[in-house]
Formats: C-alpha cells, sequence, structure tokens
C-alpha cells in the first residue's frame, strides 16, 4: 500500500546518460565530492542540477511522481527540496546502505514524504545492492530493470544490500510537504 513501482519510467540509454550526467556533475564540483564511507553507508553520490542539460531527468520524475501519488498514495505534495541523488555502490567496497527512514531532523529532510528510487543499472552488472523496503514483517525487493522506478512513503525503513560483484547505480528524489496528520 505504500509501496508502488513504475516499469522501465526510463529507457536503458536514457538511464546510461544520468550516469553520465552524474559523472560530468562531479567532475565539475571538484571530483571527489560527497563520498560516503561509513559503517552505515557505503557510496559515491552525485547531485543533478534540475536546469540545464539535466532538466528532463527532473521533469520525468515529477511528472511520474505526480500521477503515482494521484492514483496511489494521495499524500499532500507540494514541493521537491531537493537535487536528484545519483548513488553509485561498488563491489570493491561492498557499497551498501543500511537500514534507514528518509525522514530526518533538518528542515528540508523532516518535511520529506515520498521517495522515489530508480535503477540505473542493467541487472546482470551487479549482485547483492538490492533495494529493500521492510512492509513490518516482510521485506520486500524493488525491480531490478535497468531504468524501472520504485516509490515508497519515506518513513519506511529501507536499506540497499552490499554489492558483492560489479557496481550499482541508482537515482533518488524526495517529494515534500507538510506534515503526515
Ligand atoms: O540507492 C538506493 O536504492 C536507495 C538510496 C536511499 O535510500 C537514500 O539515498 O536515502
Ligand atoms: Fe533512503
Amino acid at each position: 500500500m505504500f509501496t508502488h513501482s513504475i516499469p522501465a519510467l526510463f529507457s536503458k540509454e536514457e538511464a546510461r546518460e544520468v550516469i553520465r550526467l552524474a559523472n560530468e556533475a562531479q567532475m565539475a564540483a571538484g571530483g571527489l565530492v560527497g563520498g560516503l564511507h561509513h559503517n552505515i553507508r557505503r557510496a559515491e553520490i552525485a547531485w543533478l542540477d534540475d536546469t540545464g542539460t539535466a532538466a528532463w531527468v527532473m521533469e520525468r520524475v515529477v511528472s511520474a511522481v505526480a500521477q503515482a501519488n494521484r492514483e496511489h498514495f494521495d499524500f499532500d505534495i507540494t514541493d521537491f527540496g531537493e537535487r536528484l541523488q545519483v548513488a553509485t555502490y561498488d563491489e570493491s567496497n561492498a557499497g551498501h546502505y543500511d537500514w534507514h527512514s528518509d525522514i530526518g531532523d533538518g528542515p528540508i529532510a523532516r518535511r520529506r514524504k515520498l521517495t522515489i528510487v530508480v535503477q540505473l543499472s542493467e541487472p546482470a552488472g551487479y549482485q547483492g545492492g538490492e533495494l529493500q523496503i521492510n512492509l513490518g514483517g516482510a521485506v520486500w525487493a524493488a525491480e531490478r530493470g535497468i531504468g524501472d522506478a520504485t516509490l515508497f512513503a519515506s518513513f519506511m525503513l529501507h536499506r540497499v544490500a552490499p554489492v558483492t560483484f560489479g557496481r550499482r547505480n541508482s537515482l533518488t528524489c524526495w517529494c515534500h510537504g507538510p506534515h503526515f496528520r
């Protein structure tokens, strides 16, 4: 009920282009930006601007979220207050993200209501690295197809299992609004 899948929101070519844009953004920001290397999360992070060459990525995400919210969640979503995140989880350091909720303490993170994650890697290109959502009593694994999108309520516990082979890239966007009531 609090999860929803959209198969092939991006084509394979588009998924590759998103990774290329993320690499470009990372270079422009001076290379090693936003690597998170601790026990909870081990990943490289890049941020895409929602203007310029990456604007179409945000547009695609926003219209998918609008439709999914109308048809499935019916949350009070008012804005997209953060940039798009592209994450890289690599075999070399068992990239992963432990169980967490996306609702945090900060002024923006506390307004997160819906999270959308898009798979940017070919399923054959990595092992492990599943995006799993805890439904309370059952763990649900997101679709792995390249370009597939998964939406879930940002308060739900989720994780990325350690990558044991290859490399997984994902695109994440958070959608914001007033508190649940
Ligand atoms: O990379 C993913 O699949 C999930 C990322 C995530 O949970 C986050 O950035 O909060
Ligand atoms: Fe998350």
